[in-house]
C-alpha cells in the first residue's frame, strides 16, 4: 500500500488533518499531492509536510493511483465535471464530502468508478481522529486494504452497511469535535465571567474533557452513566449541575442537534 500515489483534490482543513496524520505515520511524503485554487494553504503542506502540491486538478489525477475529492459538496460537481477526462478504471475514487450519495459521483465524473465514502473529522490531524467508510458495490481486498491504511493513520476506522448510517457517523462523529468544541467553550466563558483567568480556565476544561474522554476510552467495561455517577457525590456539587442540565432537557436538545445534523446531511443530498 505505501507505494500508491495519493492526490488530494482540495487541500483545506480536512485534507490536512488527514494529510498530516498519514505523513506522521510514515507515509512517504513524495507518494502524497494536494491540489488548491490558491497557493497559500499549498506552500504551508509543503513546507510542514513535504508533500507534492500543485494548482492543477487534471494531472494530479492523472497521476494519482488514488484520488481523495476534498472540496465543498456544492463545489464536487464542477469540480469532477473537470476530470471526466481520467481513466478512472485502474483508480480507487475515495469521497468525504457530506452529503453527496455515492451514485452521484458516477454521473459528476461520467464513468463507472470504485468508490468509497469516507466520513472523517478533524482530530485526523493529532492521530485520534474518527472515521465512518461506505462502500456502495464490492471493492477489492487490496482496495479496502488502501481505504483501510490511509484513514487509519489518522485513528480509528469503522465500516458501515448502508449509505444511510453515514449520515448517522456525521452526526455522531464527523460534526461532533465542533459540539465538544462548544461546550468547552461555554465552560471557559463562564469561568471567565466569574473572574477566572483566560488561559488557567482553557487549561483547567481541556484537561478535564481530555481525561472524560479517555476514561470513557478506557472502561469499555463501565457505561458513561457509571462513570458519571462516580463523580456524582449524593447532595454535592456535581448534582447541582448535572440536575441543572437535566432540568433544562439537555439530552432532548442534543439529540435535536443531531437530528437537525442529518436533516441538513439529507438536504444536502437532494441539492447536490
Ligand atoms: N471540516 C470537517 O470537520 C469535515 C469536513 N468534511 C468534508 O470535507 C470536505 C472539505 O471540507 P473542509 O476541509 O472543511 O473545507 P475547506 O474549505 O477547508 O477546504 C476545501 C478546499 O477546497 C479548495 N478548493 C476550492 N475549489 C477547488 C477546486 N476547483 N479544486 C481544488 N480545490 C478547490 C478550497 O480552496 P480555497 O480555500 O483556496 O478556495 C479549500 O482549500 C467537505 O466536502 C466536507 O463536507 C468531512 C468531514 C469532516
Ligand atoms: O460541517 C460540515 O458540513 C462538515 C461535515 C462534517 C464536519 N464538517
Amino acid at each position: 500500500m505505501d507505494q500508491q500515489k495519493i492526490c488530494f483534490i482540495g487541500a483545506g482543513n480536512m485534507t490536512r488533518s488527514i494529510i498530516s496524520g498519514l505523513v506522521h505515520s510514515g507515509y512517504p511524503a513524495q507518494l502524497i499531492q494536494a491540489t488548491n485554487p490558491s497557493q497559500g494553504k499549498l506552500d504551508a503542506l509543503k513546507a510542514d509536510l513535504g508533500i507534492l502540491v500543485s494548482q492543477d486538478n487534471l494531472a494530479a489525477a492523472q497521476a494519482a493511483d488514488v484520488i481523495v475529492l476534498s472540496v465543498k459538496p456544492q463545489l464536487m460537481q464542477q469540480v469532477c465535471e473537470a476530470l471526466q477526462t481520467v481513466d478512472m478504471s485502474q483508480k480507487l475514487v475515495i469521497t468525504i464530502a457530506a452529503g453527496i450519495k455515492a451514485k452521484r459521483y458516477t454521473d459528476y465524473l461520467a464513468q463507472d468508478i470504485k468508490l468509497i465514502r469516507a466520513m472523517p473529522n478533524t482530530p485526523m490531524q493529532i492521530s485520534v481522529g474518527m472515521t465512518g467508510l461506505y462502500a456502495p458495490q464490492a471493492i477489492s481486498t487490496e482496495q479496502k486494504a488502501i481505504c483501510d491504511r490511509l484513514m487509519s493513520s489518522g485513528g480509528e476506522i469503522v465500516w458501515v452497511n448502508e449509505e444511510s448510517e453515514l449520515d448517522q457517523v456525521i452526526a455522531l462523529s464527523g460534526s461532533s469535535p465542533a459540539y465538544f468544541f462548544l461546550l468547552m467553550e461555554s465552560m471557559i466563558d463562564a469561568g471567565k465571567e466569574m473572574g477566572m483567568d483566560e488561559d488557567k480556565a482553557r487549561t483547567l476544561v481541556q484537561q478535564a474533557a481530555l481525561g472524560a474522554a479517555m476514561m470513557a476510552k478506557q472502561n469499555p467495561q463501565l457505561t458513561l452513566g457509571n462513570l458519571r455517577e462516580n463523580v456524582t457525590s449524593k447532595g454535592g456539587t456535581t448534582a447541582q449541575a448535572l440536575a441543572t442540565f437535566e432540568a433544562a432537557d439537555m439530552r432532548g436538545l442534543v439529540k435535536k442537534a443531531m437530528e437537525n445534523c442529518i436533516k441538513r446531511a439529507e438536504e444536502m443530498a437532494k441539492t447536490f
